[in-house]
């Protein structure tokens, strides 16, 4: 047996798991690149197709190349009748975080994976028919409408807003949409994308992966947390409050919902962008309130624990600022990062061995089995 090393920290923190040409997280003076392009660069200029396409093949495309990607994405969004039955047959009450894991799972099931050949054309599809699973389903289980899962909008971030609106969305909320998409892309090796690779690595299907992922990425430590730092802030009605709420849970040990992160030691590049877009919203609909508080939380965990907002934080206001529900938060990470984890199974599979660390035994030592009638 090959000699194995134990590990110091837990969650494997620092350790090298695998190599990636993807992205880079809080690398010294580059903060967050997606194929070598910073995200700040490209949440300015890009479209999310831009930045999808830049993940999968590797560069940027020319206007043909985007303008058929897009055409290509546009005839994917229909859902099947199949997968509009199981949707109907899944509860209000349901987390959509489980719809969309079901979703995929039975997309799975009426459109398998034939070979690796396919990966491309699976990825393509949902990330195509993500926002109709979602919207389809609330839509239906609150409103009892069965709607039209194809749009005229050009691009996923307006086709996304006009599924679930029922109508044209502004330019304004396309356009944060989009930025918030390519902020979500992509994230090296996190949590729901090592999922994904651990499942690649057994040579198992591309929605297995996704489906695995996505379960990953419900918890409220990692995707899940945009959700629950919409809740936090929803219950203050002033900054005075949030102040004192904050040092209340800190007192209490507790965690609060978008602030920290694993890799980036003072500052997440990706808020600084949807921070500002987060104030344009608040400025657009009149808001008083729930952008101060945020505000407010922002400057205390700063000052209580040296704890900087990550990309969850400020996402969480601008959702809710463009009448997203708050949970339909997380699906929307899902709707993006369905990129990054499609393209890391891609990467897993060109060069694969399958993921198998060892484990320190801290359990008792080698002993007898002792007979049921003596025990
Ligand atoms: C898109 C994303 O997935 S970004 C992450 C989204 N998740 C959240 O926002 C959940 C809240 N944040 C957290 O729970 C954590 O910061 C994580 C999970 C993101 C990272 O966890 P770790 O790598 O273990 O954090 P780290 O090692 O920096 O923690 C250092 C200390 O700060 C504390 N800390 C870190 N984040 C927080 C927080 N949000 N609230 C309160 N205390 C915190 C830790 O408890 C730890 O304290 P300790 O040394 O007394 O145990
Ligand atoms: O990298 C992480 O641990 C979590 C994160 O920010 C992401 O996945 O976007």
């Amino acid at each position: 047996m090959a000699e194995a090393k134990v590990l110091s920290g837990a969650g494997l923190r620092g350790q090298i798991a695998g190599q990636t040409s993807l992205s880079t997280v809080g690398k010294e003076g580059a903060g967050l690149t997606y194929r070598g392009y910073d995200v700040r660069e490209l949440a300015a200029e890009a479209l999310f197709e831009e930045v999808a396409y830049l993940l999968f093949y590797g560069e940027l495309p020319n206007r043909e190349q985007l303008a058929a990607y897009k055409k290509t994405l546009q005839e994917l969004r229909d859902l099947p009748q199949a997968l509009k039955d199981v949707l109907e047959r899944i509860p209000k009450e349901a987390h959509p975080m489980d719809v969309m894991r079901t979703g995929t799972s039975m997309l799975g099931n009426l459109e398998p994976e034939q070979s690796f050949a396919d990966q491309q054309a699976v990825a393509n599809r949902l990330l195509a028919v993500f926002p109709a699973i979602m919207t389809y389903w609330y839509r239906f289980s609150h409103e009892g409408v069965r709607i039209n899962c194809v749009s005229d909008e050009e691009t996923l971030a307006g086709h996304f807003l006009a599924l679930l609106h029922g109508e044209k969305p502004s330019e304004l909320h396309v356009k944060v949409m989009n930025v918030s998409l390519i902020l979500y892309a992509e994230h090296e090796f996190n949590a729901s994308t090592f999922t994904s690779r651990v499942c690649a690595s057994t040579l198992s299907d591309l929605y297995s992966c996704v489906t695995g992922a996505i379960g990953s990425l419900r918890g409220p430590l990692h995707g899940g947390a945009n959700e629950a730092a919409m809740e936090m802030i929803a219950q203050w009605h002033s900054p005075q409050e949030a102040v004192e709420g904050i040092l209340g849970m800190l007192e209490r040990k507790d965690k609060i919902m978008g602030f920290g992160h694993a890799i980036y030691r003072d500052s997440d590049p990706r808020n600084e962008v949807i921070k500002v877009w987060s104030k344009k919203l608040a400025d657009e609909v009149g808001d008083t309130v729930l952008y101060p508080v945020s505000e407010a939380v922002d400057k205390t965990m700063w000052e209580q624990k040296a704890l900087f907002p990550n990309a969850d934080f400020y996402h969480a206001s601008a959702y809710h600022f463009m009448g997203i529900p708050t949970k339909l938060f997380t699906p929307i990470f899902v709707c993006s990062r369905v990129t990054g984890w499609t393209s890391h199974v891609f990467e897993q599979r060109a060069h694969n061995r399958i993921i198998r660390p060892s484990a320190q035994y801290i359990g008792v030592e080698l002993r007898r089995y002792v007979p049921i009638a003596q025990r």
